[in-house]
């Protein structure tokens, strides 16, 4: 008891109150149960920027389809320095390791600071996990900052190299649908000001190995690129089984969020993915999330349409009502025609 009272968040008191409420107990059917014969398609972005246009095409063919057929890929060669990725690590960890007091409520990052999963209802959508969900209009700002002066530098690089990466890889996914990265970009009104980075950290979990460090769920945005440290503990879903992502120092991953997939018309996926929780291992990333303005209208590039037309601001609203009463997010299903 003295350790899940001195664990910081206090996330295990939270699981056990939500375990304590829950009249059913929650078995989780193969939680572990994972696949993982199939290595994640593995694609090398030099060939994409290099001057054979043979080598371009074949390496954009490769991003549609890991995008149509698994929603995930990882990328190499993708232009971020290792510098710059070690960098960023670093200063999220001295972030973490700050005070719980003070990460909860000096306003640090925008009053960013989230742990666990207030809105759960039961111990299977628990999240075992911290994070800073940050607004990229934030991150320039020093008055986010406090003490953590040195981080404010790193992010704003740090946004400007995912960014890039995030452009090219969009260009490529929406020339496949025939549309311009420049048209894409004005009607969706994605810009650096509308996209957030995440900074995650999944503390040891010395309750359970069941407990998921990240509930499973599909990201609410166009696409999303991952940094994650050699630990592991991300899995995918791929034909209805779960596959863990092996960790690979030089690898970003890539996955497809809701609204490309709504705007593909289902050409791309967006698929559930979740993170276990690891007993002996703390584990962190950073996630950036390529995302509209809020009055944006995102339709279907194609016709006839699978969903009705919806804004991004319509979206998180349904989310977040749906996170609220129904303990988790019912996503695309509830825009579809
Ligand atoms: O930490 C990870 O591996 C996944 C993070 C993630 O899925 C998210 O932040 O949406
Ligand atoms: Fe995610």
């Amino acid at each position: 008891m003295v350790l899940v009272e001195s664990c910081t968040p206090p996330l295990a008191r939270d699981y056990i109150k939500i375990l304590q409420q829950c009249p059913k107990k929650t078995t989780y059917e193969s939680a572990r149960v994972c696949e993982t014969s199939e290595a994640l398609p593995l694609i090398d972005l030099r060939r994409l920027m290099g001057d054979d246009e043979g080598e371009r095409a074949k390496s954009a063919l490769e991003i549609v389809r890991a995008s149509s057929e698994w929603g995930f890929f990882q990328v190499v060669n993708h232009g971020v320095s290792s510098k710059l990725l070690n960098r960023m690590r670093r200063e999220q960890v001295e972030l973490f390791n700050a005070p719980f007091s003070r990460k909860s409520t000096c306003g640090l990052l925008n009053n960013s600071y989230r742990w666990g999963t207030p809105t759960a209802t039961s111990p299977d959508n628990f999240s075992w996990s911290e994070a800073f969900h940050v607004p990229l209009t934030k991150v320039s700002d020093p008055t986010c900052y406090g003490e953590f002066s040195s981080l404010r530098e790193v992010l704003v690089e740090y946004a400007a190299a995912m960014q890039k990466v995030a452009r090219m890889l969009a260009g490529v996914l929406t020339s496949n649908l025939g549309q311009s990265i420049e048209v894409f970009e004005e009607m969706i009104g994605c810009d650096e000001s509308t996209c957030y980075l995440r900074l995650n950290r999944y503390p040891t979990c010395p309750l359970s190995a069941e407990i998921h460090g990240l509930v499973p769920h599909t990201d609410s945005d166009f696409l999303t690129i991952l940094h994650q440290d050699q630990v592991g503990g991300l899995q995918l879903m791929k034909d209805n089984k779960w596959i863990a992502v092996k960790p690979n120092k030089d690898a970003l991953i890539v996955n497809i969020g809701d609204l490309f997939q709504a705007w593909s018309n289902d050409v791309y996926k967006s698929v559930e993915h979740r993170v276990m929780a690891n007993a002996k291992r703390e584990r962190f990333s950073v996630a950036y999330f390529l995302c509209p303005s809020h009055h944006s209208l995102i339709g279907s590039c194609k016709q006839p349409s699978l969903y009705t037309n919806f804004t991004f601001a319509d979206y998180r609203n349904k989310v977040q009502h749906d996170s609220k009463l129904h303990g988790r997010k019912l996503g695309l299903s509830r825009f579809r025609r």
